[in-house]
């Protein structure tokens, strides 16, 4: 039964809740329906739990800025929880533990952006591998998925470990395998049946792959962990992990800290993990068009050249001066939409929205899907256009709806980074190469598989070296 004046919803049946209602493959077309029919906050029951999901920019900012803090848990009572021993930080519920972490993440990766081994090198240096891959390329065919991912992870690693790794490392394959399986469970039939169904839990079912896959994960950490305790000078800082190393010793005798060896490793795991689907699936998709909007793409070379001059290497301060080029990579990131249905929230203390009541405790599921392509918010909400982010002026301009990272206490931590790393790789790849949708490879698929993360459709470029060069 729905609390007193809770948002309304689908009349649920005993102990499946709403979940026939919902397609498992792709629930966005179901939570649009229903949207259509209930407005904006409804709710809906996965098993006998209760949901609240909030559509649109209005609610969905009124939800996680304005009333942010009371928004700002996440559900502990869930397989993720589980499969990932309520460690990290994604799915840390709001509390002392969460923002000490959450800040020295922050502080971290903000003191990256200095000094010599700075972020802006750390990825120009992984660009080289995707040049290097690419000029052996020239007037092939190639499947560019693995090159993004590789790139995605091992910038992500640098920050880390201070490390890259070959796409046959032992290492990153067991740790990628490990989670795209995890991902996919978390996803599927088995996690809907554990969460709805406590009873289950401890039962000898295909969920307790997810147990042991963390378990690896963990196993793999640790002796990097060990080996950065051996070679650190303290004080010295390399890279995220000896920062962490540097941060115990500070905490030594705080009884009351929250920093632990134990968490930093799934700290780190939860930091590879969401760094890499995200901001590979983000440039797949802007790829995917770009070639099959050729004049888009031109037209963002015409800017490349004219503001790099006889400068080779982009730095992200160059985005300043590069409206269009700004306004393209929003807009890859408002159609790329991927992470649709943002990472889910939960109320921590009893709250109201949008006249509805909705008890502390509440699965909240803030629909960034229906933000991002909302009618009235965009100038073409349903098409791939840069003049969504540029005025009357030809300036780049961000709507209040672009929030592909989310908003308030929880956004994305990773957003200057994603940021950082989307400009450089779209600017120094469409400064040198050609992208080509092949003549044999028929009409291009925009419709993403779907998942924690969008995934573009497979799909094959060819690249030339530009003349310019
Ligand atoms: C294009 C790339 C990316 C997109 C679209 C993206 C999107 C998101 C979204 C929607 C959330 C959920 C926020 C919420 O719960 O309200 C999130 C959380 C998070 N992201 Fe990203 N992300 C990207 C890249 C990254 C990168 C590179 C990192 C790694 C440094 C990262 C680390 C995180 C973390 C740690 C959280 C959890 C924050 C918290 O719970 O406090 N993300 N991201």
């Amino acid at each position: 039964r729905r609390p007193k004046n809770f948002p309304p919803g689908p009349s649920p049946l005993p102990i499946l809740g709403n979940i026939l209602e919902l397609s498992l493959d792709n629930p966005l077309k179901d939570f649009e329906r229903l949207r259509n029919t209930y407005g904006n906050v409804y709710s809906v029951f996965l098993g006998t739990k209760a949901a609240v999901v909030i559509n649109g920019m209005k609610a969905v900012k009124d939800a996680i800025v304005t009333k942010g803090i009371d928004f700002a848990g996440r559900p502990q009572d869930l397989f993720v929880n589980d499969s990932t021993e309520r460690k990290g930080v994604i799915l840390a519920d709001y509390g002392p533990s969460w923002k000490d972490h959450r800040r020295f993440a922050l502080m971290t990766l903000r003191n990256f952006g200095l000094g010599k081994d700075s972020m802006e090198e750390r990825i120009h240096g992984e660009i080289k591998y995707i040049t290097d891959d690419l000029e052996k390329s020239i007037g092939k065919s190639l499947s560019p998925q693995l090159m993004f991912h590789n790139a995605a992870s091992n910038i992500i690693c640098q920050v880390l470990f201070g490390q890259r790794y070959e796409h046959d490392d032992e290492f990153i394959k067991v740790i990628l395998k490990c989670f795209t399986d995890n991902a996919k469970l978390a996803n599927g039939p088995w996690a809907m049946l554990y969460d709805s169904f406590p009873m289950i839990r401890s039962l000898p079912l295909p969920f307790r792959r997810a147990f042991k896959n963390v378990k690896t994960c963990q196993a793999l950490v640790l002796p990097v962990v060990q080996e950065h305790k051996k070679t650190r000078v303290p004080g010295q800082p390399r890279d995220f992990v000896d920062c962490y190393l540097d941060r115990l010793d500070k905490e030594k005798g705080n009884d009351a800290s929250t920093f632990s060896e134990d968490l930093m490793i799934m700290y780190i795991l939860d930091l590879h993990f969401a760094g890499t689907d995200t901001t590979s699936n983000t440039l797949l998709t802007g790829f995917l068009y770009l070639m099959t909007y050729p004049h888009i793409q031109e037209r963002c070379q015409q800017e490349i050249d004219e503001v790099l001059g006889g400068n080779d290497q982009a730095s992200f301060e160059d985005r300043h001066n590069m409206p269009y080029v700004q306004a393209t990579i929003h807009e890859i990131q408002r159609v790329a939409n991927t992470v649709p249905l943002s990472v889910p929230h939960c109320t921590i203390k009893d709250t109201e929205l949008m006249g509805y009541s909705i008890p502390k405790g509440t699965l909240i599921i803030p629909n960034l899907t229906s933000v991002l392509n909302e009618e009235g918010q965009w100038k073409f909400p349903n098409e791939f256009n840069p003049e969504n982010f540029l005025n009357d002026q030809g300036e780049f301009v961000k709507p209040e709806a672009f929030m592909p990272f989310s908003a308030g206490p929880r956004v994305c931590l990773g957003e200057g980074l994603a940021r950082m790393e989307l400009f450089l790789i779209l600017v120094t790849l469409l400064r040198k190469f050609n992208f080509i949708w092949p003549e044999d490879a028929g009409k291009p698929d925009y419709n993403p598989v779907y998942g924690v993360t969008l995934t573009p459709q497979l799909y094959h470029m060819k690249v030339q070296l530009r003349e310019t060069n």
